[in-house]
């Protein structure tokens, strides 16, 4: 490993650490208080797990898989000392993520067949949305690519302003029309605009309102469908963004967008500053879709690429 890589690396971890640190002390405080002058993983035990991890926002149904997995282990072992338990959660936890996220990685690399490659990006107003796409931007344009945003978010003058902020700031183009336009439109411009300048990139803003399931399934197939006729294949990524912080009611917007297109991949912010970082296992199962990007702080470089072993390190260390 390069030595920028490992500083890298320890300064991601560092930031990670302090990201989850609520989550995790919210955790393990509960966990020690359940175990306490325990030896055993008795069913007492397991029913304090489960209330623990469901009021963690891992969500009912993953908790109940988790739970059976841990009651098989203490079928087979017969005797599963409580000093073990973090261990098998841990475990136990990484299974699960396996299961979606494939999550090795430290940087997101865009395949050398698809380009630009178009980035879609949907969420509700103020899961993080415009943030995402900011700090995704400055994260490309550091790997040497040419990145165009589109603000397709045409409803409020605010969303447009707001990633013009950000486009300044990354020093990277954006596309815009006034507030009210058809977002289609401004999507159709983005892409024409971004072949024209040979982009690597184009990332695509979208309105986040959800107050009618049939209006926003129309919105987004009509970006779509326009998008397609300038580069036939996009969007390569729909990617969701979530607030990790609004634990059960970020599954809840996961269904109602997942129900109105494909969603690909998901960002799931806002997890410093919160102890509902559990969020992160249960909608990654619930829903099949990996985890891509995690959101840790506001600063530009706080957003970092979802490494499932990097995740479960840092929850369990
Ligand atoms: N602490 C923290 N704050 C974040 C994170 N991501 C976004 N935010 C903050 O969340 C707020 C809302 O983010 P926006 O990016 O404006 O949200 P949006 O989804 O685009 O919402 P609209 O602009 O209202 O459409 C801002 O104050 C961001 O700084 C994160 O990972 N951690």
């Amino acid at each position: 490993m390069s030595f920028f890589k490992k500083i890298f690396s320890s300064e991601k971890k560092e930031t990670l650490d302090k990201g989850l640190e609520k989550s995790k002390t919210n955790f393990f405080d509960k966990l020690s208080k359940a175990v306490a002058g325990k030896s055993k993983v008795d069913d007492d035990v397991l029913d304090n797990l489960e209330e623990i991890l469901v009021s963690s926002d891992v969500g009912v149904n993953t908790t109940l898989k988790i739970i059976t997995r841990i009651e098989e282990r203490v079928e087979k072992d017969k005797y599963l000392g409580t000093a073990e338990l973090n261990k098998i959660l841990r475990e136990e936890i990484a299974g699960l993520l396996s299961e979606t996220n494939s999550g090795e990685d430290t940087e997101f690399k865009i395949p050398e067949n698809k380009k630009p490659y178009v980035i879609m990006v949907v969420g509700v107003n103020g899961a993080g949305k415009t943030t995402t796409i900011g700090k995704l931007a400055y994260q490309f344009k550091k790997q040497g690519l040419n990145v165009v945003l589109g603000a397709a978010d045409t409803f409020r003058a605010a969303a447009i302003d707001q990633l013009q902020v950000w486009a300044d700031r990354v020093d990277v183009p954006i596309v815009k029309q006034e507030m009210g336009s058809d977002p289609a439109s401004v999507a159709f411009d983005a892409l024409e605009s971004g072949v024209s300048q040979n982009a690597d990139v184009i990332i695509i803003d979208t309105a986040g309102r959800l107050h009618n399931k049939i209006n926003l399934m129309n919105e987004l197939t009509k970006v779509k469908r326009v998008m397609q006729k300038v580069v036939g294949d996009a969007p390569h990524d729909v990617l969701l963004v979530l607030d990790g912080s609004t634990g059960q009611n970020a599954f809840e917007q996961a269904k109602q967008f997942t129900a109105a297109t494909e969603v690909t991949s998901l960002a799931v912010t806002k997890l410093d500053g919160t102890a509902k970082g559990g969020v992160v296992i249960g909608i990654s199962d619930q829903f099949k879709i990996p985890v891509k990007y995690i959101g840790v702080g506001e600063g530009i470089n706080d957003l970092q690429v979802f490494n499932k072993y990097e995740f479960v390190d840092s929850f369990f260390k």
